[in-house]
């Protein structure tokens, strides 16, 4: 039987009442597996990785496992996240083109659900607060193949004055007490007691506050919890709706496993209803609330000045490296705005705001590094684009990827047919990575910091909690 804190029990008896037994009793299921395939990919079929079955929500989801050292993973076909996370992305749906807010966006589980809604069109502003988190996040940003992300670190204090008015649709995926997370992360057990809630609480409503300065009028937010606290879920919708009138709760869709939320559980308002709370005693997955709102005003309600668009910074030298390796590697692709930070060059989605200012972790495609004399690609272009766009692209069996990612040399097959040169290496359909041939060796420029031994045993993911 799952040790829960003191007083969680006795707090969701008195909540919940004859649903409190199958409640508790939820906590000793086992959690539930999933992962969503990346339709931004060339093949985002399944390459090494078994589904167990379609998550009823959403084209992408699957049931099962997804091991860390599959090629699956490691291209970013698959991303690991259990089944009722799935239904955040779900509820915010954003539409190519649009721009669009993760406030508290690592590691990414989120945050790569938006992205596949996007199309790589419009502008994904992904945010972390803590600078370790906000690099897992930029490196699972880059494993996905995201083209129209800035990864930005910051808190949201800091955020709104950059952003004000900007986004037609924000995520805040808050932090919380995660009491739904019990089963998955029993640590999360340890941080609880009876006051955990409500410290939350306040600085959900910290968050908020920052949050609704950035939305554009007639913009929609979601929020989304992984507790059944009600000081967390219902009480704070209910105190946002009071802040800020113009909101609006509009229904979340909910589908069969889902609960509608509990407006007795805060002020009675029946608007609370539309809300949706994923019990894991009702559905297979994890405790989740969530809620979607829109804003009422309108185009006379907008106060803030649109911010300056950032501009190209690359010197007439390094844009000359990065064209001689793109007219002979990549012809086809050419994207408009480049811009430098020291020796890295980074594709900048459309519409980049100027970033003077702000902590980014990355922006847009990472291409590569300007060496002296020469332009290095990266492993984020490799996993960025379709194999197609390359000019020279080789193949891999598995046992040349298996050297590959373990850093390796390898001798290729039908050398006579390959020149000296770059070359794309694809697996199952899609990059992953570059490697140089020299007199038919591979030479290999998979990162240093990413480089594993690819074994069978334990090579189960540690779960991704979102
Ligand atoms: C529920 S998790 C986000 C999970 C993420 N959306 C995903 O899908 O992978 C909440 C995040 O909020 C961040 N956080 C903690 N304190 C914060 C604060 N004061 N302001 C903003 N974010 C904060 C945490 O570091 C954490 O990454």
């Amino acid at each position: 039987m799952a040790e829960l804190p003191e007083g969680f029990e006795e707090k969701y008896r008195q909540l919940l009442g004859d649903e409190a037994d199958a409640f508790i009793e939820s906590f000793d299921k086992p959690v539930v597996k999933a992962f969503r395939q990346n339709p931004l990919k060339a093949n985002m079929d399944l390459y090494d990785t078994e589904s167990d079955g379609k998550v009823p929500w959403g084209k992408w989801g699957n049931y099962g496992a997804v091991k860390g050292h599959s090629v699956d993973h490691t291209t970013g076909v698959i991303y690991s996240q259990e089944p009722s996370a799935q239904l955040v992305g779900e509820l915010a749906r954003p539409k190519p083109g649009e721009r669009v807010l993760d406030l508290a966006a690592a590691p990414g589980g989120k945050t790569t659900h938006l992205a596949s809604f996007m199309e790589q069109k419009g502008l994904l502003v992904s945010n972390e607060i803590f600078r370790k988190r906000a690099a897992i996040l930029s490196e699972n940003v880059e494993r996905f193949g995201v083209q129209n992300a800035i990864v930005t670190n910051h808190s949201s204090q800091e955020l709104s004055p950059k952003f004000p008015q900007y986004f037609d649709k924000i995520v805040l995926d808050a932090p919380c007490s995660g009491e739904g997370m019990f089963r998955k992360d029993p640590a999360a057990i340890k941080y609880w007691h009876e006051h955990y809630p409500e410290e939350n609480a306040t600085r959900q409503r910290e968050i908020l506050e920052e949050a609704v300065k950035m939305l554009k009028p007639g913009g929609q937010l979601v929020y989304s919890t992984c507790t059944f606290a009600p000081e967390e879920d219902e009480r704070i919708i209910a105190w946002l709706i009071s802040e800020r009138p113009d909101l609006e709760i509009v229904d979340a869709d909910k589908y069969e496993a889902m609960d509608d939320g509990k407006p007795e559980w805060a002020d009675g308002n029946p608007d609370l209803k539309k809300t949706a709370r994923l019990f894991p005693h009702h559905s297979d997955g994890e405790g989740h609330f969530m809620a979607k709102l829109v804003s009422n005003q309108t185009e006379d309600d907008y106060v803030a000045k649109e911010p300056k668009l950032a501009k190209s910074n690359l010197t007439k030298d390094q844009r000359a490296l990065w064209q001689d390796f793109r007219t002979d590697f990549l012809p086809d692709y050419d994207p408009a705005l480049l811009i430098a930070f020291g020796d890295q060059v980074y594709a900048a989605p459309e519409g980049t705001p100027d970033l003077t200012g702000l902590q980014v972790m990355r922006v847009g495609v990472h291409l590569g590094t300007l060496k002296k004399k020469r332009f290095e690609p990266s492993l984020a272009l490799a996993l960025a684009l379709h194999p197609d766009q390359f000019t020279r692209r080789y193949e891999v069996t598995d046992e040349e990827w298996a050297k590959y990612v373990h850093g390796d040399t390898f001798m290729i097959r039908d050398r006579e047919q390959y020149k000296n040169g770059w070359y794309l290496l694809e697996i199952g359909g899609n990059g992953t990575g570059f490697g140089k041939l020299v007199d038919g060796q591979m030479k290999n420029f998979y990162p240093k910091g990413l480089r594993f031994q690819v074994r069978e045993e334990k090579n189960e993911l540690s779960d991704d909690m979102y």
